[in-house]
């Protein structure tokens, strides 16, 4: 099965994943859905408006868009006409996103994945499978030291933000003394801080800092440093985006000690994110192709529809 692709969004995340799509020899690049005209692609371009014309062209729509405001305006609108993936990842809001998006997409037999990437995603995986295996387990999450996507995208948002990039950096001791196995009572947000670096007038850079220090589920709860600066250093200094991070479970099994970590470490944030997107967006195509309909999170897709190898084909290699 060939599956049909096409992507809303070209930024970061919609770039990698035009590369993914183009590499993979079991999905085929219908083209992309752009607020601009012109994008430095050889793909072909669409008005994002007219988007739903060509849904029966189309079997999988990647809603490369932003978390912070694009998902929650757009992502039902387009589940109505598309099976969709995405990668929305304002966890505080992820249940009220699964809700939206399992009424539309049932009610037009689209299937919707949603919260793919790493964190949410491959991370939430490894949340609930290290907790599943102890009575007791102690669990917590580092990121970085690296660039959220979707925290940059959230400063993105704020009026008078011309540039305007987020790093997370973790506290090494917080990272070690969850792996020693003494993880209880870590924070997550005590055990990280956030450095933001701006490109603003100066006029508005009072106002810029107050919004994004106190900003609801992304800044507000953590100690976040705003840096302005130049246009010309941003250029020079914020280029790339690495990033990364642990999941670490310790517990004891009869006074034995056991340690589970998954751990990423990422020259390119949107190229991974775009990788574990386009693996979800294979499961998305296979579900909907097998008759299902509804929001799926990452919790509830089965491993084996990720992979371009079939069932049979793991079996028959042993798993
Ligand atoms: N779950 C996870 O692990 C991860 C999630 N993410 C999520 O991915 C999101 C995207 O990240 P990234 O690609 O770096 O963001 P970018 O800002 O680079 O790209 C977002 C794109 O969305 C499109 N867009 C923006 N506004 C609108 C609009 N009003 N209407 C239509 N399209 C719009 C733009 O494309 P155009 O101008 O072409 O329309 C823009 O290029 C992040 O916000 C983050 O939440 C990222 C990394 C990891
Ligand atoms: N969703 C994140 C992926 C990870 C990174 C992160 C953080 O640095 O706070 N939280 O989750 C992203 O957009 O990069």
């Amino acid at each position: 099965m060939t599956i049909k692709a096409a992507i809303v969004g070209y930024g970061n995340l919609g770039q990698a994943v035009e590369h993914l799509i183009n590499a993979f020899d079991d999905f085929e690049l219908f083209g992309i859905f752009s607020r601009r005209d012109t994008l430095d692609t050889d793909a072909a371009i669409y008005p994002v408006a007219d988007a739903a014309r060509y849904k029966d062209e189309i079997d999988v729509l990647f809603l490369c868009v932003g978390s912070a405001t694009d998902i929650p305006e757009q992502a039902a609108g387009f589940a109505e006409h598309f099976t969709t993936v995405d990668t929305y990842d304002n966890h505080s809001k992820v249940a009220t996103h699964y809700a939206e998006m399992d009424e539309v997409a049932r009610a037009n037999d689209n299937v919707s994945v949603i919260s793919t990437g790493w964190d949410p995603g491959l991370f939430s995986m490894n949340r609930v499978l290290g907790l599943s295996l102890f009575p007791d387990p102690v669990q917590n999450t580092f990121w970085g030291k690296g660039l959220s996507q979707g925290h940059s995208d959230a400063v993105r948002q704020v009026s008078g933000v011309q540039r305007g990039v987020q790093y997370t950096i973790p506290a090494q001791s917080a990272i070690d003394q969850a792996r020693a196995g003494n993880g209880q009572g870590l924070s997550k947000t005590a055990s990280h801080e956030r450095i933001v670096y701006i490109v603003a007038d100066e006029s508005e850079q009072d106002r810029i800092r107050d919004e994004i220090v106190t900003m609801p589920d992304y800044f507000e709860p953590y100690d976040t440093t705003v840096h302005f600066v130049s246009d010309e250093e941003f250029e020079r200094n914020h280029q790339g985006a690495p990033h990364g991070g642990y999941v670490i479970t310790t517990s004891e099994l009869q006074g034995h000690n056991a340690s589970v970590e998954f751990s990423l470490k990422l020259e390119s944030n949107p190229n991974f994110t775009a990788a574990a997107m386009v693996a979800f967006g294979r499961a998305a195509a296979r579900l909907q192709q097998q008759g299902n309909s509804g929001a799926y999170t990452v919790l509830e897709v089965p491993p084996y529809l990720l992979s371009q190898q079939s069932h049979q084909e793991m079996m028959e290699t042993g798993l």
